[in-house]
């Protein structure tokens, strides 16, 4: 793997520290002193002492300040007949978040999260609207059942998009990042990522996407065949990997990520397209996954084999199948609560609760 030094990436990587096991300690011990049965707060108790061992404090702080990046990328690979939509439907999605109308934007006032919306590869010119940001690598990628998605230099450079806005989220506050896409076709790829950088069967990572039929679900399954055939990839090079099938809003979510973390503020993943740019960016850097939490388990199988993988568990599960940062913003209050747990509930001591019988 070559990824200079010097570079964006390369600095960011090498600026990743592992989580602060010392806190992480600390946290499970207060965890075992608070009024309650050790452990019968379950998840959020475990999300808590990650939270701790995040910041390198007890308790940490609750998290005020959350940014949701959504990164648009067209896809060569749409060419291959491999979803039902138009791929107009892409920019036209980015659009209609910038004026309010999707999804996340019902669902972010509940917790006060901002959304970015970030051009960031769409294959076409997009018209002015609010918020919008101008950040494009390159004009959609290639079909990589063809060539290569994308060089190694453009999925470095994407990377870097979500490098950078992540230090201008924390520059401008954010204590907590979320992650988000639209990318008509890009479950194709995120299924080629997830067999490539697990070595799972495609029949097993391939999902329906927006809405695939049976038919569509096995091209679907083909294509990633054919994709991982052709380019052979090495997941010990996760950069070729992520070069190779795709795409570029997957790579500017693994940047976000990793400048989440050398920042040291939990990122929190959403479905299945995050999970596959987790799977790279751990590759890229091993302690990236002690600052990532997997927002929610959804519809898609490539889901479960990359938490799997990442060794992450999904903190709800909502049946989600449609991206965005949708199970992102779903997961936030949990960690929330979690944080909350750390810092407001009394102690045996304090509140005069008696402790365990002992037998
Ligand atoms: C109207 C609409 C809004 C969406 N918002 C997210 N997606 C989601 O569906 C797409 C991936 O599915 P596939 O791989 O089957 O094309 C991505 O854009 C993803 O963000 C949407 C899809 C549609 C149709
Ligand atoms: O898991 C997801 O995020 C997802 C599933 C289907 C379509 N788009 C996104």
């Amino acid at each position: 793997m070559t990824i200079d030094p010097g570079s964006l990436l390369g600095r960011t990587i090498s600026s990743i520290t592992p989580t602060d096991s010392k806190a992480l300690a600390a946290a499970e011990d207060r965890q075992c002193q608070l009024t309650k049965p050790p452990g019968s707060l379950g998840l959020l108790e475990v999300i808590g002492c990650q939270l701790s061992a995040i910041c390198g404090q007890v308790p940490p702080p609750v998290p005020t300040h959350p940014v949701l990046a959504v990164f648009a990328g067209d896809h060569g690979v749409y060419e291959q007949n491999i979803t039902c939509w138009p791929q107009e439907v892409t920019v036209q999605m980015l659009i209609n978040m910038c004026y309010g109308g999707a999804s996340i934007n019902a669902l972010a006032p509940e917790t006060g999260t901002q959304i970015w919306p970030v051009d960031i590869g769409l294959a076409n010119g997009v018209p002015d609207a609010p918020g919008l940001r101008r950040l494009r690598v390159r004009s959609g990628t290639a079909d990589f059942t063809q060539t290569s998605a994308m060089t190694r230099e453009e999925a470095q450079r994407a990377i870097e998009v979500g490098i950078a806005l992540a230090d201008q989220a924390v520059a401008g506050g954010a204590d907590v990042l979320l992650t988000g896409e639209v990318g008509l076709g890009n479950t194709t790829s995120a299924s080629a990522l997830i067999a490539a950088m697990t070595g799972t069967d495609p029949q097993l990572t391939t999902g329906r996407g927006a809405g695939s039929d049976d038919v569509m679900l096995q091209r679907k399954v083909d294509v990633v065949r054919r994709g991982i055939a052709l380019h052979d990839p090495d997941p010990s090079d996760p950069l070729g990997v992520l070069a190779a099938l795709g795409g570029l809003e997957l790579a500017g979510m693994a940047g976000f990520m990793l400048g989440g973390a050398a920042h040291r503020v939990p990122v929190i993943l959403d479905g299945v397209l995050s999970c596959s740019a987790a799977l790279v960016a751990t590759g890229l850097q091993p302690d990236l996954i002690g600052y990532l939490f997997a927002g929610h388990l959804g519809d898609e199988p490539g889901i479960k084999v990359a938490l799997e993988a990442l060794g992450l568990p999904a903190l709800c599960d909502l049946e989600l199948r449609l991206g965005e940062g949708s199970g992102a913003l779903m997961a936030l209050p949990i960690i929330r609560g979690a944080a909350r747990v750390l810092r407001d509930m009394a102690t045996f001591a304090d509140a005069g609760v008696s402790g365990k019988v002992d037998e």
